[in-house]
């Protein structure tokens, strides 16, 4: 038989998790040691919990991993999403002990502890999401340094809530930056960055699209002056409710007539520009494992997800709207959510889209990735040209 190689595990300290309702979950310290709060959400995701702790669309979330082991694959130098983990806590049920994989430079517990990310292990991670589901996200407090779930309920109840918040602020970048097209340079967007995920220009450049890079402050003459092809939002953390300069920047873009893109946040945005409503979901949406049926073809995709909201808007009735008739394009096949938006001119064209998923499958299936072919088919179209046959005939 072989002898155990496993270092002897030395025990974490004890641990404990109190949702705002008092209900309270026991487990052990996993990543840093110490206190935080957020929203408790729940990821179905299997694998990708790499990309999942450096969105920075979860600023403030504690995520619980409905999957059952977590961390078999370490923590790599390739896969983050952006600059940190956004986190706010990490809960999972058995946290593997040994990672192994080819790419992995450290364990998920040490990538945690280096970026002071408190977590907790051992959960009842199965009675917890099903408490969620039922009671719907709400605040949650994890503590490895307090032992009095009272105590540690009082200071819960002090936390502000999902709603109302306003967080592009606190993830954007505070500087503009470029990310170069591959190969020829065909097409300049310029992506507002509300929590944006590095998967998403990267996907632009792939396919010859140069990203501008803006703050999530920047105004619609700093956009214009990049005189670009198209304008992409990103996703990102809070409540679209809270995002009223961001949605009269986009009005300003509609009423340009530049094609535009929308992930996400901006897809929720897209919808309040175009005057749809958006609320707060029970539980929300999150993992890489979500069906979405594209209600022109018909055809069902399993997608990304990470959201919270979502636009309250007819599936089956266009929508006139001072920029061109606006529909639902997609919807989630689990609960009918809105998924994706269109709008188009009254000849039918398309002027401008947005998804509610993640087609940039940082984690997920590539089976959206369509999208971004159909932006840049957008600007071709838009600017004059057939996509890909740039001075042939046609
Ligand atoms: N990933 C995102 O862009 C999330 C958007 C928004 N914060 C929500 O929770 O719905």
């Amino acid at each position: 038989m072989l002898a155990d190689a496993r270092a002897p595990e030395s025990t974490p300290p004890p641990a404990i998790l109190v949702l705002e309702d008092g209900r309270t979950f026991h487990g052990r310290a996993f990543g840093a040691v110490g206190e935080t709060f957020g929203e408790a959400v729940f990821s179905t995701g299997m694998s990708g919990y790499q990309e999942t702790l450096t969105d920075p669309s979860y600023d403030r979330q504690v995520v619980v991993a409905t999957a059952p082991q977590i961390g078999n694959t370490g923590w790599n130098d390739d896969d983050d999403e952006s600059s940190r983990i956004w986190v706010a806590g990490y809960v999972v049920r058995d946290a593997a002990r040994i990672p192994s994989s080819w790419r992995s430079r450290r364990s998920l517990d040490d990538a945690l502890r280096a970026q002071g990310v408190v977590g907790m292990r051992d959960v009842d991670t199965r009675a917890l999401t099903r408490h969620l589901r039922e009671r719907g996200a709400m605040r949650v407090g994890v503590s490895s340094v307090e032992t009095d779930p009272a105590r540690l309920l009082a200071r819960v109840l002090e936390q502000p809530s999902m709603h109302g918040a306003h967080l592009a602020d606190e993830v954007s970048t505070p500087q503009a930056y470029v990310v170069p097209a591959q190969g020829d340079k065909r097409f300049t967007v310029v992506a507002l960055d509300l929590g944006i995920k590095s998967m998403t220009p990267y996907r632009m450049a792939e396919r010859g699209i140069e990203t501008h890079v803006l703050p999530a402050t920047a105004s619609f003459a700093e956009i214009a002056a990049h005189r670009p092809d198209g304008v992409f939002f990103s996703n990102g953390p809070g409540d679209p409710q809270a995002a009223d300069a961001a949605v009269a920047v986009l009005r300003e873009v509609l009423a340009a007539g530049t094609p535009y893109f929308g992930i996400c946040f901006g897809n929720q945005l897209f919808g309040r520009a175009l005057g749809f409503g958006t609320y707060k979901l029970v539980y929300g949406h999150r993992g890489i494992n979500q069906p979405v049926m594209d209600l022109t073809t018909r055809k069902v995709e399993i997608t990304a997800h990470n959201h919270g909201f979502a636009v309250d808007a007819p599936l089956d009735a266009p929508t006139p709207t001072p920029y061109g008739v606006a529909t639902v394009s997609h919807v989630c096949l689990n609960d009918q959510v809105v998924e994706g938006l269109e709008l188009r001119d009254d000849a039918g064209d398309l002027l401008s889209f947005s998804v509610q998923y993640h087609p940039e499958a940082a984690a997920g299936p590539h089976d959206a990735s369509y999208l971004f072919d159909r932006f840049t088919d957008l600007m071709a179209k838009r600017s004059g040209r057939v996509s890909g046959l740039e001075g042939q005939e046609n």
